[in-house]
């Protein structure tokens, strides 16, 4: 446990313009199908966080040669694809806390064969994998437990895919499907296979961040609405040369909520209406809570029109921008419920629970169920120490309690373990501060 904290002192204003990093669902894709792929990949923007390393850094003791470029446009990486045939056939992968490296990646091992184990942090060792590695075992891959049945960590062994349909379960993580889709094109090698998802789907925009990024690169998947998609044989991913990464929608949220809560103008750069990402819907919300929001080919700006009117809204399609949303709720005019978050309990933390903690804490009325959380602001907002529970989006959100802060001049609110925002946006609280005037 650290100790380390930052006091954010209480402000009226939010205001001006942030260039986003680059997006961590988009990043980790790109990395992995850059590896995959037939050619050179030079990916442009490419996020730099605690997620992005360990991918980065399991590639490479995968033998996937990469190398990272200074210019004066920015940082490109340069990835020598492997056309599927992983250099080194033995492997143990640090894997973090990130969702978008291990699941991919077990699909990827495990189909493509060899002698790999896969950890992560303790919470790593508590997100589910078990819908993935079931379908996947299912179908003739050689995947096991090491530790708690479910759960990483993992040994992959050799395999043989022999079945033509796999079916996973959709309801607790979109991202099994996600790496089922990713390595589809490797077990279709000479008949075509189709992915089945049985029960509801949740999280369904990134699905479409996944099928869009395969479309990049040259492969074709068709899709029967949420319930099948099949991929035919013979397609091999294929370099498409630069891939730009676009700025981070849920990153975006932040600044957002700020300019929405608090004044503004706000202008998030690097994601504009053109985004492939789902979470640019966030904006969405927040005009129905009543703020303006302007978008161009590549920035969204948000300004306040007065309080906030409290929202009553089903956020299964935006689970991780809807945080914001549960902060953003302490300034509406009433009550605020999002509904259909029940895969916020198996991220970085029980993110209902850690939410209703601590928006309690700062004087909220909060009650919570099994997939929803249901928000009633305090008349002011409370000065308190936020706990954070080494999940970058708890401290990223709670940044914006200090803000509207002209009836709690002078008071202070303490986020600790700030540093947890390294995951996906390690200068979130400069580029926080830039804003908060
Ligand atoms: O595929 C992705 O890039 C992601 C999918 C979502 O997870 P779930 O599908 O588990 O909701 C999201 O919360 C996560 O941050 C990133
Ligand atoms: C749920 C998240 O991450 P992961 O990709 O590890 O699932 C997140 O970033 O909010």
């Amino acid at each position: 446990m650290t100790h380390e904290y930052i006091d954010l002192a209480t402000v009226a204003h939010a205001e001006g313009a942030v260039r986003l990093p680059g997006s961590k669902s988009i990043s980790n894709r790109v990395l992995l199908l850059a590896a995959l792929s037939q050619g050179d990949v030079q990916i442009v923007d490419l996020l730099a966080s605690d997620d992005t390393a360990v991918m980065l850094a399991a590639l490479r003791s995968l033998g996937v040669e990469w190398r990272e470029e200074q210019t004066a446009s920015g940082t490109i990486h340069h990835v020598k694809g492997v056309a599927g045939v992983l250099p080194n056939a033995q492997a143990d992968l640090f894997m973090g806390n990130a969702g978008t490296a291990i699941r991919p990646l077990t699909a990827a091992l495990a189909v493509i064969g060899g002698d790999y184990t896969l950890h992560g942090v303790p919470r790593m060792h508590e997100r589910p994998i078990g819908d993935l590695v079931d379908a996947l075992n299912a179908a003739g891959t050689n995947v096991e437990y090491t530790g708690n049945p479910g759960f990483p960590p993992l040994h992959i062994k050799q395999g043989k895919i022999h079945a033509r349909r796999l079916s996973v379960r959709g309801n607790v993580s979109s991202q099994f499907l996600t790496a089922l889709l990713m390595v589809a094109p490797l077990m279709a090698r000479e008949h075509a296979i189709t992915i089945e998802v049985e029960g509801e789907l949740i999280s369904k925009p990134y699905i479409e961040i996944t099928l869009n990024l395969i479309r990049r690169f040259g492969v074709q998947v068709e899709q029967d609405g949420w319930a099948s998609f099949t991929v035919q044989p013979g397609q091999v991913y294929q370099s498409p040369g630069v891939i730009h990464v676009e700025g981070d929608a849920s990153s975006a949220s932040y600044f957002l909520a700020a300019g929405a809560i608090a004044g503004g103008p706000v202008r998030v750069e690097g994601v504009g209406k053109d985004s492939i990402q789902g979470d640019v819907r966030f904006v969405g919300a927040l005009e129905q809570m009543g703020a303006t929001i302007t978008m161009g080919d590549n920035w969204i700006e948000a300004r306040s029109n007065g309080v906030l009117k409290a929202i009553d809204a089903d956020f299964n399609h935006i689970p991780d921008a809807a945080m914001t949303i549960a902060v953003a709720a302490l300034y509406a005019d009433g009550t605020s419920t999002l509904r259909n978050i029940a895969s916020w309990r198996v991220k970085e933390t029980d993110r209902i629970a850690a939410m209703a903690t601590e928006l309690r804490k700062v004087g909220a009325i909060v009650e919570e169920g099994p997939d929803y959380i249901r928000v009633t602001p305090p008349a002011v907002i409370a000065p308190a120490t936020i706990d954070t529970y080494d999940d970058h989006r708890m401290a990223m959100c709670f940044s914006l309690v200090s803000l509207d802060g002209a009836a709690r001049k002078g008071s202070v609110m303490r986020i600790n373990d700030p540093k947890c925002v390294a995951k996906t946006f390690p200068e979130y609280f400069a580029a926080f501060a830039s804003i908060a005037k």
